[in-house]
């Protein structure tokens, strides 16, 4: 398209069935916040919109577990997240909630036009049910496997393995989420959109139009389900929670979630059009707005084919330009998941890295899963903290600034000649923000933030060779000069890290005496950017060391997590088939105490232990070896079965075994007795 006039950017609407976590950031929010604080930077009208989905089965599936109504719920998460993403620095123009009045009323004119239109199949069809729960299942209230891909545990309206959207009767051994139980079928009537009369235009608009501009994992995805032929999906349910059908004849009935939904990018942003006096048409329905979604790539499906549909069919808006989904971010080799709770959640991190914010997100932009899922690990955050934010942006400033002040109380010192360096440094901090932007505007944040780093290395790698407090000893006038093309690369820095680093922006242009007079453009265009006689600020640290203590505590955390799931997974063994008390008193168990124990040569599991069990002292090989060091286990008390045949374990006569039990973290653990007592006495 040729230049826009306005953008509109949507942020998929995080559904507030839980706080948000790094996966949502990374795939979503921060990469949607970079592109509209630049596209701001660079004078652009710009509407970046998002709210809470506060509809869908989950809502009330997760109400009925806590014991309190869906609206409790979603006040809660709604609340924690909006605060969370204001307080990270999210810049949305307005976050709404579907449960807003101005959401409702939108939804269901949307429908309304439609239905009137004939934009709708009304169907009679035999929908899953369970008797016992009263209640038809579509959607999170039924699980079975993906007739695409096999996966055994995908949702009824969508396979969270493959990404493929499909109906729930579709499923093959359907099972309600709420009892357990195989479903029944029963007839119920409902609105279809019929996917297959919007096949030809799909394949026109994206399969042609497309191919180059679109992501290769997006483009991808949408060829394949096209080609696997559209077929009409319902967009109403039977369910009490969510928006009323708008049709007489509907009792009982709602919007599908992910029909609603994506509407609410449009009552989102009517409401901030009505706030700030403008007209929401102007960006969803003139030809000269850029309209992009921001989403991860199980929402693909909902943004590329269903609600572009649902906007064709309406009439009266315009199409997404783009549709930059990501892949799926992954903390520390395992998929982030809400339920299980195995995530860095954004709420803690605010609270335990205070002050931290942009720290967050120049890992998670660094390190997006832009084409390929990808993994966050804590030391990876260290690194890039410690390597990169602190050595080389943050040296890099606070030698200039002390530098400055140093030198000439903080007032920008006049240059003499430039040498052919600094005039090289200086043009080529002034393409910084074209390439910068060029990466953007394609959507590739990894290598925009990678650009910006450069720039802080071309900065820290010109003081080092030029070392101005080696040179202030022989030649005064040369530092003037030094230090005047570091505070102008210093003040391009301080501008081009807005996007991805806004805190420390501001830090920055504070520290510089700058707020806001320079504009992205000004560095490429403006000769000088900060000139002789300007007084700057005293230094302050822009980011500090994070120490490896402060590491250890959060792996440490999610290793609790870990155990806490394995505890709550573990399946207890059923009950052995019953035996005679006869049976029991053949087994001759004694407590025993350990004396020596070293390891089994070439072995990993295996320790060759010497063992008081009061009849004599014995040698017993165990497989206790990973559990325990030999040094720490002399002295112990033990029961040991000693009447157990002896049998050769590597080369070593075993005489009996000791008991032993699992932990939940995967360690072993001895059965002794709660009190010391005599080696030798029987447990019986
Ligand atoms: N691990 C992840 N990596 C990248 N994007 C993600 C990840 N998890 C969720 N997203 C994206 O974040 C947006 C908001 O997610 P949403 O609130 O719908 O949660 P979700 O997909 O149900 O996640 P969860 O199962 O963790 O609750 C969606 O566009 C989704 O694709
Ligand atoms: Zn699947």
């Amino acid at each position: 398209m040729s230049a826009p006039k306005r953008y509109t950017i949507t942020a998929a609407l995080p559904y507030t069935n839980g706080p948000i976590h790094i996966g949502h950031l990374a795939g979503v929010y921060v990469p949607a916040d970079i592109y509209a604080r630049y596209l701001r930077l660079t004078g652009n009208d710009v509407a970046y919109i998002s709210g809470s989905d506060e509809h869908g089965a989950a809502i009330p599936m997760r109400a009925k577990k806590e014991g309190v109504s869906p609206q409790v719920i979603i006040d809660k998460y709604h609340g924690i997240i909006k605060k969370s993403f204001e307080d990270f620095g999210i810049s949305f123009d307005n976050y709404s909630r579907t449960s807003a009045k101005i959401h409702h009323e939108t939804a269901s004119e949307f429908f309304t036009k439609m239905y009137n239109d004939g934009e709708f199949i009304e169907e009679v069809s035999a929908q899953l049910y369970d008797a016992e729960a009263n209640q038809f299942l579509a959607d999170r209230f039924v699980v079975g496997t993906c007739p695409k891909c096999g996966f055994e545990e995908s949702y009824g309206d969508q396979c969270e393995n493959c990404g493929t959207s499909h109906n729930a009767t579709d499923l093959i051994n359907p099972k309600s989420a709420i009892t357990g139980n195989v479903p029944s079928v029963k007839e119920t009537k409902h609105w279809f959109l019929p996917l297959d009369k919007h096949e030809a235009f799909l394949r026109e608009w994206i399969l042609e139009g497309h191919k180059k501009d679109w992501k290769p994992n997006v483009y991808g995805q949408v060829k394949s389900w096209v080609e696997d032929g559209l077929r009409p999906r319902a967009v109403t349910r039977d369910l009490d929670w969510g928006i009323p059908v708008p049709l007489k004849d509907a009792e009982g009935k709602v919007l599908y979630v992910w029909f609603d939904a994506p509407i609410g990018y449009i009552s989102s942003t009517k409401e901030w059009a009505a706030r700030e006096g403008k007209n929401w048409e102007d960006y969803w329905k003139k030809d000269d707005t850029k309209l992009v979604h921001f989403i991860g790539k199980d929402n693909i499906v909902f943004h590329c084919i269903i609600f572009p549909s649902m906007l064709k069919a309406h009439g009266d808006y315009i199409l997404p330009d783009n549709v930059p989904a990501n892949e799926f971010l992954n903390l520390e080799g395992n998929k982030l998941s809400t339920s299980k709770n195995w995530a860095v959640w954004l709420h803690e991190y605010l609270e335990e890295f205070p002050d931290q914010q942009d720290v967050l997100r120049y890992t998670l932009t660094a390190n997006a899963p832009e084409s390929k899922d990808n993994d966050f690990t804590w030391k990876d955050f260290q690194a890039k903290n410690n390597n990169e934010l602190v050595a080389i942006f943050g040296n890099f400033i606070n030698r200039v600034v002390v530098l400055t002040n140093k030198y000439y109380e903080g007032i920008i010192p006049a240059p003499n000649d430039f040498t052919e360096v600094d005039e090289d440094v200086l043009a080529a901090v002034k393409e910084f923000p074209n390439i910068i932007g060029k990466s953007i505007e394609r959507y590739r944040f990894r290598e925009a933030s990678q650009e910006l780093m450069n720039l802080a290395r071309l900065g820290n790698k010109y003081l080092a060779d030029e070392e101005p407090w080696k040179v202030i000893k022989v030649d005064a006038e040369r530092v003037q000069t030094i230090m005047y093309v570091a505070l102008q690369i210093s003040a391009a820095l301080a501008v081009v890290s807005k996007p991805f680093l806004p805190f420390t922006s501001d830090k920055l242009k504070g520290i510089l005496n700058i707020d806001d007079k320079l504009s992205w453009n000004d560095i490429t265009e403006k000769e000088i950017l900060l000139p002789a006689a300007h007084q700057i600020n005293k230094a302050e640290l822009l980011f500090s060391k994070i120490e490896d203590k402060t590491i250890d505590a959060q792996i440490e955390k999610l290793e609790a997590t870990k155990i806490a799931n394995e505890q709550e997974n573990k399946v207890v063994e059923p009950q052995k088939e019953t035996i005679e008390f006869d049976d029991f008193t053949k087994l001759d168990i004694r407590i025993g105490t350990i004396l020596e124990a070293e390891k089994v040569a070439k072995t990993k599991k295996l320790l060759k232990l010497k063992v008081d069990v009061g009849i004599d002292t014995r040698t017993i090989v165990s497989g206790i070896a990973e559990s325990f060091k030999p040094e720490d286990i002399i002295g112990q008390q033990v029961s040991v079965l000693v009447n157990l045949a002896p049998r050769k374990i590597r080369g070593v006569e075993s005489q009996g075994m000791i008991l032993m039990t699992d932990t939940p973290d995967g360690k072993l653990a001895f059965v002794e007795p709660t009190k010391e007592v005599k080696n030798g006495q029987q447990v019986s």
